[in-house]
């Protein structure tokens, strides 16, 4: 659905502080986050990041030590306790072990939350029904929790978080548990919950593809601070940071694929001619033909150990992982020829001079 330029939920110079063993940890340290109504704005940190945290401020299950919290114009904080289990039910929120009660039929869990509103016994079950068919689970409504499988307790716990109509939905970690396929049917219905119902996703999780899959914004959070956000594909095609482009590279499988090299024995066969690089492309870089022309103008040999392009919007990140061999004055100037040209070009080992033949290596 179109973003609208209306923050609905407005985090202002939030801080959660937990004291633990005498000592003080800034989980959350003054952010400031706007979500516009009709977005799905993704946080995506590693564990310990503090994005639990941050989105359980969203709705209050966790009180911010200081700041304000404006969900749909309203300062949830100076609310009183009636106006704030009002507002609570705008909030739905569905988590990575789901929560339903074991005890409780689908239709049971689903209804659960409209116990509590003034609506006939017909009403309630009309509308968990309906919700049922919404997420496509209109045959299970007999079954128990423990008779569905992780994709479909998560639909249960969909329907239910929709109970009360809320405007946001917060996802912590949702996804998490599940395997890649059931991944991404949870997370097309939350793109096609967000279009049918104008509802605002705000999702956490530690995996890019999650993101790139549905979010139109993204923060990327580190020690309690939001420190790099914006649009998926912007932030995602030009990382400003570190930890950012670390995220970038890990969902194009080159972190696994530096680990496997480091490990293989191969690499201890390096021979003085011989360089073993990482090189990653983008943009124009992408579109030249540099590794055939290094053999053409300098005479040098590649052997590629690992490719891997990945497509963040209508730009392209295309990674090599390259035995380069040949004559030493070309092979730094074929380095010099990449560089030149826009790629990135680390050195990740080479053969380490003197009487050993150790292989000195730069793979982190
Ligand atoms: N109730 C609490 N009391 C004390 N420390 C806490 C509490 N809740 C979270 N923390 C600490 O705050 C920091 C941030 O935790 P948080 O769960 O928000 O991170 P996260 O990015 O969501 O990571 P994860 O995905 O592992 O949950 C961590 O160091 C955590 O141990």
């Amino acid at each position: 659905m179109a973003v609208l330029e209306e923050p609905i939920v407005d985090l202002q110079n939030v801080s959660v502080t937990f004291q633990s063993g005498g000592k003080s940890l800034h989980a959350v340290d003054k952010v400031n986050l706007q979500i516009n109504k009709g977005d799905i704005y993704g946080i995506i940190g590693y564990s310990g990041a503090g994005k639990s945290t941050l989105v359980r401020t969203i709705n209050l299950l966790q009180r911010p030590t200081e700041g304000k919290v404006i969900v749909g114009g309203k300062p949830l904080l100076e609310l009183s306790n009636a106006k704030l289990r009002q507002a609570r039910k705008k909030i739905g929120m569905i988590f990575q072990h789901f929560n339903l009660l074991n005890s409780r039929t689908v239709l049971g869990n689903v209804e659960y939350p409209l116990l509590s509103q003034s609506i006939s016994k017909a009403d309630r079950r009309a509308k968990a029904k309906e919700l049922l068919d919404l997420v496509g689970l209109s045959e299970f409504e007999q079954s128990y929790p423990e008779q569905l499988s992780g994709g479909q307790k998560q639909r249960v716990a969909i329907a239910r978080s929709l109970a009360n109509d809320p405007d946001i939905l917060v996802s912590d970690e949702a996804t998490s548990a599940l395997d890649p396929k059931t991944t991404d049917d949870i997370l097309k219905l939350l793109k096609r919950l967000n279009q049918r119902l104008g509802l605002t996703v705000v999702l956490i999780t530690h995996e890019m593809q999650v993101i790139k899959s549905i979010c139109q914004h993204v923060a990327v959070m580190d020690e309690g601070k939001i420190i790099e956000r914006g649009d998926v594909a912007k932030v995602f095609a030009n990382p400003q940071q570190a930890l950012t482009q670390n995220f970038v590279d890990s969902s194009a499988n080159v972190t696994e694929a530096l680990a496997q090299i480091k490990a293989d024995q191969g690499l201890q066969s390096l021979s003085p001619n011989e360089r073993l690089l990482f090189l990653k492309f983008r943009g124009q870089a992408t579109k030249q033909s540099l590794i055939s022309d290094l053999t053409e103008l300098y005479k040098l040999k590649a052997n590629i150990l690992f490719a891997n392009i990945e497509r963040i919007s209508d730009t392209s990140i295309g990674y090599l992982i390259i035995v380069l061999s040949g004559q030493s004055k070309q092979l730094a100037d074929g380095i010099n020829f990449l560089s030149q040209h826009g790629v990135d070009v680390k050195l990740l080992a080479t053969e380490k001079k003197g009487d050993q033949a150790d292989v000195k290596t730069n793979i982190s």
